[in-house]
């Protein structure tokens, strides 16, 4: 069917799943990924998310079948486009950093692209090990223009105004609230209405997978069928001028084509981009007592080659009761081995009172004490112990790292709040010694 019939946000379903969808029906190929003729004269095409001798169980891949293939385009040329940077000279800042929201530059119209600016990162893409932390923001939509990264998969968390995406594999609409990951070398592009901003955490190595869930069982957490990836859908549009940029080693380039790169009639397989809403999230806890570490509510992990330890956990602090007795509930102080950067979606975060705002961020690297700031250290060891609730207004994440971040020079010079060292300096010696 094409695009003007269907509903654009059809999915299915399935974490990881090899799904099959065709927007014309017969366009798929039976029994064979790739026959003299493909039906319809469509040409078919591989995208690897894996080495082709990666592990069966690691193996992601997907066949699409297009109208004219990926490959005609003019040559990819230099271009200056957002502020990502490529990692090789980040600033160093062991201190507790934390910034003011980012601004969406209203006077300056810019889309998804242009709006992207690198904050922190460890590693590098040319050796597949390591991560990046981007901000986006964004006034205007991407029009005739699209964006692939052969660096890495983009973890996107929207925290203002929806996100409207037109990949190759079909539409996937992000509102606040809900995150999508888009993988290495997937095509998309970004529509927005209004001022747009976001978080992105960018992974240079393995692909982001569900976490063991141990002894929780075989259930909680975030439930496998509640991610949704795009069905089928193409347009078939020649003679245009279509801009594709393309992120290489942190650098951009751009290269332009005469037809749309959103011209996938049908695909099969299990490298898909998908989406997750943040809402449906099974939090589970401590009902007896102690804080437990915040691993217990990890979304996606992407893992390193040693076992437990992550590139990147993508992980909420959920909207949920508190009933544990005899414990101070809010985060406890430590010193973390991991680098933890943190973003608000809405509300306020459970150990900081002010200061910590929607659309800004922290980052606590490794080894940097924090925890609760002063006010609510204070609150929480004098509060009654009744059930009680973090609120649904409430939602902060974190992307926390084995790796240790340094910061761009963006990040460095721009938006830090340079009081937030100050938020501690009131927890007195209270000791009765
Ligand atoms: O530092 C933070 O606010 C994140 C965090 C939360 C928590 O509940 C326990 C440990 C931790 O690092
Ligand atoms: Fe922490």
């Amino acid at each position: 069917m094409a695009l003007e019939n269907i509903d654009k946000y059809e999915y299915q379903s399935g974490f990881g799943n090899s799904f099959e969808t065709e927007a014309i029906k017969g366009a798929l190929p039976k029994g064979r990924n790739t026959p003299q003729n493909c039906p319809l004269n469509l040409y078919a095409e591989q995208l690897s998310g894996n080495a082709f001798t990666a592990p069966r169980h690691t193996q992601q891949r997907s066949w699409l079948y297009r109208i004219r293939p990926s490959v005609c385009h003019t040559p990819l040329k230099p271009t200056d486009s957002g502020l990502v940077c490529d990692l090789n000279n980040l600033q160093v800042d062991p201190n507790q950093l934390r910034w003011k929201p980012f601004p969406i530059d209203e006077n300056k119209p810019h889309d998804f692209v242009e709006g992207l600016i690198t904050i922190a990162g460890a590693g590098h893409a040319s050796v597949r090990h390591g991560i990046a932390i981007h901000i986006y923001t964004a006034t205007k939509s991407m029009e005739n223009k699209s964006f692939y990264n052969s660096d890495g998969d983009f973890l996107i968390v929207p925290q203002q105004g929806t996100l409207d995406i037109q990949t190759e594999f079909g539409f996937l609409k992000v509102k606040s609230g809900e995150i999508c990951v888009i993988q290495r070398g997937i095509t998309f592009s970004v529509g927005v209405e209004g001022p747009t901003r976001g978080y992105i955490c960018e992974v240079f190595g393995s692909h982001f997978k569900l976490p063991d869930l141990g002894p929780i069982g075989a259930n909680g957490l975030a439930n496998p069928r509640d991610f949704l990836s795009p069905v089928a859908a193409y347009e078939n549009k020649e003679g245009i001028e279509h801009t594709k940029i393309n992120k290489f080693l942190g650098k951009m380039f751009s290269a332009t084509q005469t037809f749309s790169p959103f011209n996938v009639v049908a695909w099969h397989g299990n490298y898909c981009p998908y989406k997750y809403d943040l809402s449906l999230f099974c939090a589970v806890n401590s009902v007896t007592y102690d804080h437990l570490d915040p691993s217990i509510f990890t979304v996606l992990t992407a893992p390193t080659n040693e076992v437990g330890v992550a590139a990147a956990d993508f992980v909420i602090f959920p909207p949920r009761w508190l009933v544990q007795e005899n414990t101070f509930r809010p985060p406890y102080f430590h010193r973390n081995c991991m680098s933890e950067f943190m973003g608000l979606i809405r509300g306020v975060y459970e150990a900081k009172k002010e200061g910590f705002l929607p659309g800004g961020g922290s980052l606590h690297s490794c080894m940097t004490p924090h925890g609760p700031d002063t006010d609510t250290f204070n609150a929480a060891v004098k509060a009654e112990l009744k059930p009680s609730k973090i609120p649904d207004v409430a939602l902060a994440f974190m992307f926390e790292s084995s790796l240790i971040l340094g910061i761009s020079d963006y990040a460095k010079k721009n938006y830090i709040d340079d009081d937030y060292w100050k938020c501690w300096q009131g927890l007195k010696d209270n000791s009765k010694i």
